[in-house]
């Protein structure tokens, strides 16, 4: 609701729907029937318009979409008709975040005053729309057309003092905010409001308006990457020199255009699933879940490798407010990582943060910490010589997680006399960066660092979704399959960079042989190594060329690193990279070396469509993502999908690959192609489809209903 009361000539009304103050019908109704009412009490000369609680409005009630109680009169436009139209100044007063709907009611509003702290910005983009309340036409009367599509575009939030500068705001206020909005209001009392209207200005150099839309339109179709929305924005916000009306009118229509796409659905499921991860529970047992396990409290943490990974963990513990304890038994190592840590942390709290960290090259010096994270190169027998020393010299209490990207965390526990107190923790490169935290659930982890681990991502500002054990947990096993199929895309006559360009063109940022590149293609490689797959010279001795353990293989990705081909580090692996550079060149060298093997092996090169490159790579990755939901790995489709958004460049606007499987593909289409794929190339394991998919689309139900039925 939106409460109303009076401070003298001043009406306040202060919208009251927590957690957010979000516009759910109750308020807008509330707000009409309060504009209404101060505009016919004499007594009443201004209004102020604010949230009570945390926030400003933070925009249209998300949930009501797509039910009947979005459409439901008065709509938001009706609501900030009103205030537009309002013969008394209404003054919008913000704090926390003023988003979407709100900031549009706040550009609706003829005065706007905002606390230091406050933050706003229209992010409609990602859940698929436009700021369909007239934000693609009022922003742009502010701060012209270039800055309101960067805005709209990225769905980027700007702080109150950034605001005042472009305009957007006309006062930043200090102190209590109630009593300044009513001080101002009173002061602008008798005003003409007509001048203060946005809705009557017009765009700042109308004229370049087509100029600055195509210079942005190649910039942004590159970062959407198949996603409308974005394009969409630009269009409306094209119109914005139309008059207001016809303005209003094309934003409209292109509004309804998004909202009827099937991409809209799709980013707000992946707004909710990021939120819905939180209320984990185990994989297996939804008895032990987040309401029902408490974390211990974690103020330091030890850190143990100071590699990459190490680096980049203690980074973002230092910048969440965290102790950290950093141990590397190599000085140069060390003192690199220092230097590293120290530049990376912004300017203005770095010295503040650099305090809070201790480096190490004793173990004995982790004795008093909460947790320690294991983040050494991914070997086992290093790893459980860490354990095992990290369980002889830490406190009883002492939680020990390891960032294996996907080792056995049973295996590991076995080593310690705590196996309860062993978790996985898997972050993702550039650990300070990316979202993702991949928690892993040991066969006798307990519900209590189960649940610390979780509070520790947020805590430290991850997206941490709780997975069980298996080789590769959720993320790096589904990967498996896809990279696998990739490369077999190599063999019939695909080259890397066709495959790329197929999977970019699908949405994600890198396909697979630009990402290998990145990573470095040695990685992978180790990994075969490590499991007798492969030798640094070559297949192990007797072994069929294309055959692993009865499963095919293809032996490329390894003929690449025994080239010395380790990816961009080495300026070439399956591309070649001019000197400091970090463009990915196609190399007649790698496709003269795919060409002799398929001449080699007797493969006839075909030519492979996109479409065939985008189902043999994802539909296999989905595929392994039903076995795990089988297996209970995964509790829900929607983790897997999480996994997928913030952890492997999935593309957003497709919700997730699970999503995707259900509402974009539909299972049975998945499974008749997984099912032609599978006859077509019967020794591809993973094509074969899982028997969930198969019981799914024979006896109907929804991935949702099963990650809320529990199998126990
Ligand atoms: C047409 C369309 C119009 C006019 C629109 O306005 S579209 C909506 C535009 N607004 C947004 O996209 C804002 C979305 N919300 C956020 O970005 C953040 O929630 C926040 C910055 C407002 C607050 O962040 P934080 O403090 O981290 O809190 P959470 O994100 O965890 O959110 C708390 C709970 O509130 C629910 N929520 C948030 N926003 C909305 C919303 N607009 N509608 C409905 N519900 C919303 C969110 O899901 C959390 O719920 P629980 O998980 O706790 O149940």
């Amino acid at each position: 609701m939106a409460e109303y009361s009076t401070l003298g000539s001043v009406a306040v009304l202060q919208v009251n729907n927590p957690p957010v103050n979000s516009f759910s019908h109750h308020v807008r109704q509330a707000l009409v029937d309060g504009l209404e009412r101060a505009q016919r009490d004499p007594a009443v000369r201004s209004i102020v318009i604010m949230g009570k609680g945390r926030t400003f409005p933070a925009g249209a009630d998300i949930r009501e979409f797509g039910s009947g109680a979005a459409v439901k009169m008065p709509n938001l436009l009706m609501v900030l008709q009103a205030v537009d139209t309002c013969q008394k100044p209404v003054v919008s007063a913000i704090h926390g975040t003023a988003l979407g709907g709100g900031f549009e009611l706040a550009l609706a509003s003829h005065y706007r005053l905002a606390v230091p702290s406050a933050r706003m910005g229209l992010p409609e983009v990602h859940l698929g729309i436009l700021p369909g309340a007239g934000g693609t036409q009022r922003l742009p009367r502010v701060v012209g057309v270039k800055t309101a599509i960067q805005m709209i575009t990225s769905g980027q939030h700007i702080k109150a003092q950034q605001a005042l500068s472009l305009g957007i705001v006309d006062k930043i206020v200090q102190g209590d905010l109630l009593k300044e909005a009513v001080s101002f209001a009173r002061s602008v009392e008798g005003r003409p409001v007509e001048d203060r209207r946005i809705s009557q200005k017009t765009v700042p150099e109308a004229d370049k308006v087509d100029e600055v839309v195509e210079a942005a339109r190649k910039t942004i179709l590159r970062k959407a990457r198949g996603a409308i929305a974005p394009m969409t924005c630009v269009q409306a916000i094209q119109a914005s020199v139309l008059p207001f009306e016809a303005g209003m009118a094309r934003e409209a229509e292109l509004m309804a255009f998004l909202m009827t796409s099937w991409q809209a659905p799709a980013q707000q499921y992946a707004f909710f699933s990021e939120r819905e991860v939180r209320r984990w529970s185990h994989p297996r047992d939804k008895r032990i879940n987040f309401k029902t396990a408490k974390p211990r409290v974690v103020k330091s943490v030890g850190v143990v490798g100071a590699g990459t990974m190490g680096m980049g963990i203690t980074i973002n513990l230092l910048q969440a407010g965290l102790k950290v304890v950093m141990l590397e038994v190599n000085k140069k190592q060390l003192d690199k990582a220092v230097n590293t840590i120290k530049k990376t942390l912004s300017q203005k709290s770095a010295s503040q943060k650099m305090s809070q960290l201790t480096t190490a090259m004793d173990y004995s010096q982790l004795r008093d910490v909460d947790i320690v994270i294991e983040a050494v190169f991914e070997n086992m027998r290093l790893k459980k010589e860490v354990f095992r020393k990290l369980d002889a010299v830490t406190k009883p209490q002492t939680i020990l997680a390891s960032n294996t990207s996907g080792l056995n965390i049973d295996e590991i526990a076995a080593v310690t006399k705590r196996p309860d107190k062993v978790v996985g923790t898997h972050f993702f490169a550039p650990a300070n960066v990316m979202r993702l935290l991949e928690n892993i659930y040991g066969r006798q982890t307990s519900p209590e660092t189960v649940a610390t681990a979780m509070q520790l991502g947020v805590t430290i500002g991850k997206v941490g979704v709780l997975v069980g054990n298996c080789p590769g947990f959720v993320g790096n096993r589904m990967l498996g399959s896809y990279t696998a199929e990739a490369v077999f895309l190599l063999e019939e006559g695909a080259e890397p960079q066709d495959v790329d360009r197929a999977i970019e063109e699908f949405g994600f940022p890198m396909g697979p042989f630009r990402m290998g590149d990145l990573s470095g293609t040695d990685i992978g490689w180790k990994g075969r190594i490590a499991k007798g797959l492969t030798t640094e010279h070559g297949p192990p001795p007797a072994t069929p060329a294309l055959y692993r353990r009865g499963n095919r293989y293809c032996p490329l990705p390894d003929m690449l690193c025994m080239k010395g081909r380790l990816g961009q580090k080495t300026g070439a692996g399956w591309y070649r990279y001019e000197p400091g550079s970090r463009t990915a060149l196609p190399d007649p060298v790698v496709l003269q070396m795919i060409q002799d093997y398929r001449q080699e092996h007797g493969f006839k090169k075909r030519t492979i469509s996109s479409q065939e490159i985008v189902e043999r790579c994802l539909y296999p990755l989905i595929n392994e993502g039903f076995h795990i939901l089988d297996e209970g790995i995964a509790a829900r489709s929607l983790d897997i999908d999480v996994i997928y958004l913030f952890g492997y460049g999935w593309p957003r606007h497709t919700g997730g690959p699970m999503y995707y499987a259900e509402r974009v593909i539909g299972l049975e289409k998945l499974l008749c192609s997984l099912e032609t794929y599978s006859a077509r190339y019967p020794d591809h394991a993973h094509l074969q489809p899982s028997p969930l998919l198969r019981n799914m689309v024979a006896k109907g139900g929804s991935l949702a209903a099963l990650g809320t039925d529990s199998k126990l």
